[in-house]
């Protein structure tokens, strides 16, 4: 394929992802002020913004009545006890639950409850499920050569060919996952938190302005532990993360230095608490349900 048809399939994506933003805007939310369709508008602050939300699987309130707001450029992390409705509140916000009530926002137009999964998935938040789900055969060049395809079609995809800026973005993700020298190697023979800094490469190779990673450290070494939250300290202010997590210890080094970071606690499908870490874990009700188990 021609730079110049890469360039031309790349701006009708980019067109795609503009009018589907600009279905889901809401006019309410932005009265006054002039809205570039498909444009996060992050003016008042807030990237996500859930509003009494409500999730009910036969009567059971999974989310009761969830409201949320993480500002542009935040890293939030949020814990709660098993159950607490964390997958249920990322499930809602990617558009793979439909709750019974209340309002979801992406910047201050967007209207999440308006869009398909599908159509989530291009506007510019990036979702990382606990397992890694690398492409094991490939490399890991190939993996993140392959993030970049993703709404190609196949035919597209077996002419697609990198250009200078895209071979110089994929040298700066390996760099920033730590993989640069293992570029070549089988994404099979990595270690479970290779894989993971690999799925998370591949997330980054979209430029998602939102990510939400769920339990991102599970089953890694301590050592792969601090590098990822290196990682996530470094895209912090350019992205915002959401990062739901078990591991306390992974918190502290995501919150270490930042009194006034703030960190969530879900519980039966409500906030909480919320708060410095600190502030948090000497909170008498989230010890009673979480922290003193
Ligand atoms: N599809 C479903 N049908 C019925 N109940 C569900 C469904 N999905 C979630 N639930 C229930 O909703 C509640 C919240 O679940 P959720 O998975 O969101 O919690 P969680 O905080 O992510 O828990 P964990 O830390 O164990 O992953 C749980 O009681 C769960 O059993």
């Amino acid at each position: 394929m021609t730079p110049e048809l890469m360039k031309a399939g790349a701006k009708i994506r980019e067109e795609h992802a503009k009018s589907v933003a600009a279905k889901a805007v809401s006019g309410g939310a932005s009265y006054g002020r002039v809205v570039t369709p498909g444009e996060v508008d992050t003016a008042h602050g807030a990237i996500l913004y859930l509003d009494d939300i409500t999730v009910s699987f036969d009567g059971f309130k999974a989310l009761n009545a969830l409201s949320l707001s993480i500002s542009a450029g935040e890293l939030r992390c949020i814990i709660g006890p098993n159950g607490a409705g964390k997958t249920t509140m990322m499930d809602v916000i990617t558009g793979k639950t439909r709750p019974d009530a209340g309002k979801a926002f992406f910047g201050s137009t967007i209207d999440l409850l308006r869009l398909r999964e599908n159509q989530i998935a291009t506007i510019g938040i990036g979702r990382k499920f606990q397992k890694p789900t690398v492409f094991e055969h490939l490399s890991v060049f190939e993996n993140l050569e392959l993030a970049l395809k993703t709404d190609h079609g196949v035919r597209a995809s077996m002419l697609f060919r990198l250009t200078g800026p895209q071979l110089d973005r994929i040298g700066e993700i390996l760099t920033l996952i730590h993989l640069k020298d293992h570029a070549q190697r089988t994404a099979g023979l990595l270690s479970h938190g290779q894989k993971q800094w690999l799925e998370i490469g591949m997330l980054l190779m979209q430029d998602p302005k939102l990510l939400l990673l769920d339990e991102p450290v599970a089953g890694m070494t301590d050592e792969e532990t601090e590098r990822t939250a290196e990682l996530f300290l470094s895209l912090e202010g350019s992205h915002s993360l959401v990062v739901v997590e078990h591991d306390m210890k992974f918190i502290g080094e995501l919150t270490q230095g930042k009194a006034n970071k703030k960190v969530t606690v879900l519980h039966e499908g409500s906030v909480l608490a919320e708060g410095s870490l600190k502030d948090v874990q000497a909170n008498d009700k989230v010890v009673e349900v979480y922290l003193g188990r």
